[in-house]
C-alpha cells in the first residue's frame, strides 16, 4: 500500500515544527528520512502514527486519508516503532510482542493459534524468542529494541515506520534489522541517522531542515559532498561501495582539516 505524506504542517509550542512536507513511500519501497537534530523527523512519523494531528496537509494510506480510518482499522495498516513506545509498561517480552495483535482481536478475545504462530515468528525473525519470558524492563537498551520491532511485525501491518530503529543496536544486529525491512515487502518509512546504513537501506532519501524537504531521490542522487556539508555542516568524501556500487560517506573530522591547511 502507497504511503504519501502531502503537505504536512505541524505547529507546536507557537513555532512551525513542519512546513508543507510532501514525501511519497511506494507500495513495498523503504524510504529513508535523515536530516540534522530537530529537523522535523520525528513530528513527521507522529503524524503517520497519528500521535500528533497535523495543522495542515493530510497522510494518505493509498487513496484513503489516514485520519478519516479508526483508530484501530489505521493501528491494522500502520505499525510504529517509535521513540517513545511504551516499554516502560513492566510486560514480558511474549507478552509485548502480543499486544502487536491487539487491533486484529475483539475485545478480551485471546491470542488464537495464527496469532501465537506470527508472534514466535517475529520473535524468532528479531532474534529474541531466547527471551520470551523475560521482563522487558530487564532488557538491555539493544534487546528491548528488537522486541518493539518484533511487536511490530507481529501486527502484521502493510506499512511500517520506524524512528531511528538501529539505535543500541550492535552492528549486527542494525545489518541483520535493515535487510529484513529490505526483505518484508512492506512500505517502510524510516528515520536513520547514519547516512551510510540509510543509503545502504534505503531505494529513496529524504532530506529535511529546519522542517522543509530540502531534496528527495536515490541515495547516489541525494548523498553528495555538498549536501551533506550544507545540511549536516560537516566535510564528507563520498565513495562507492566496492561491492554494491552504494554511495557511502568518508568523514573528517573538523581538526584533521584544521591540520592540513596549517
Ligand atoms: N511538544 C513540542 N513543543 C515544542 N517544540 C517541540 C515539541 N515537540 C518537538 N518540538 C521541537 O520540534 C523540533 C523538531 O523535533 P523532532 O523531534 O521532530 O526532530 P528530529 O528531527 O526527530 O530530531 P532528532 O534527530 O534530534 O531526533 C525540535 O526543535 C523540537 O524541539
Amino acid at each position: 500500500m502507497d504511503l504519501r505524506l502531502d503537505r504536512l504542517t505541524v505547529e507546536l509550542g507557537g513555532r512551525r515544527i513542519l512546513r508543507e512536507l510532501s514525501l511519497d513511500v511506494p507500495s513495498g519501497r523503504v524510504v529513508g528520512l535523515v536530516g540534522p537534530n530537530g529537523s522535523g523527523k520525528s513530528t513527521a512519523l507522529r503524524c503517520v502514527y497519528r500521535a500528533l494531528r497535523p495543522a495542515g496537509g493530510a497522510v494518505w494510506l493509498g487513496d484513503t486519508e489516514l485520519s478519516a480510518l479508526r483508530l484501530r482499522d489505521a493501528a491494522r495498516s500502520v505499525a510504529a516503532v517509535a521513540q517513545e513506545n511504551g516499554s516502560g509498561l513492566d510486560f514480558t517480552v511474549a507478552e509485548m510482542v502480543a499486544l502487536g495483535r491487539t487491533p486484529h482481536l475483539r475485545g478480551n478475545q485471546p491470542l488464537g493459534e495464527r496469532d501465537r504462530e506470527l508472534c514466535a515468528d517475529a520473535m524468532a525473525r528479531m532474534d529474541v524468542a531466547h527471551l520470551a519470558g523475560r521482563g522487558v524492563l530487564t532488557l538491555s537498551g539493544g534487546e528491548r529494541q528488537r522486541v518493539l520491532v518484533a511487536r511490530a511485525l507481529a501486527q502484521e501491518p502493510s506499512v511500517l515506520v520506524l524512528d531511528e530503529p538501529t539505535n543500541h543496536l550492535d552492528v549486527h544486529h542494525q545489518l541483520g534489522l535493515l535487510g529484513l525491512l529490505r526483505r518484508t515487502g512492506l512500505t517502510v518509512l524510516v528515520v536513520l541517522h547514519d547516512l551510510n546504513l540509510a543509503a545502504a537501506a534505503c531505494d529513496r532519501l529524504g532530506v529535511l531542515s529546519g522542517g522543509a524537504l530540502v531534496t528527495v531521490g536515490s541515495p547516489r542522487e541525494v548523498l553528495t559532498t555538498d549536501l551533506v556539508r550544507e545540511v549536516f555542516g560537516v566535510a564528507a568524501s563520498v565513495v562507492e561501495h566496492p561491492e554494491t556500487g552504494v554511495p557511502q560517506l568518508l568523514y573528517t573530522l573538523p581538526e584533521t582539516l584544521e591540520a592540513k591547511t596549517r
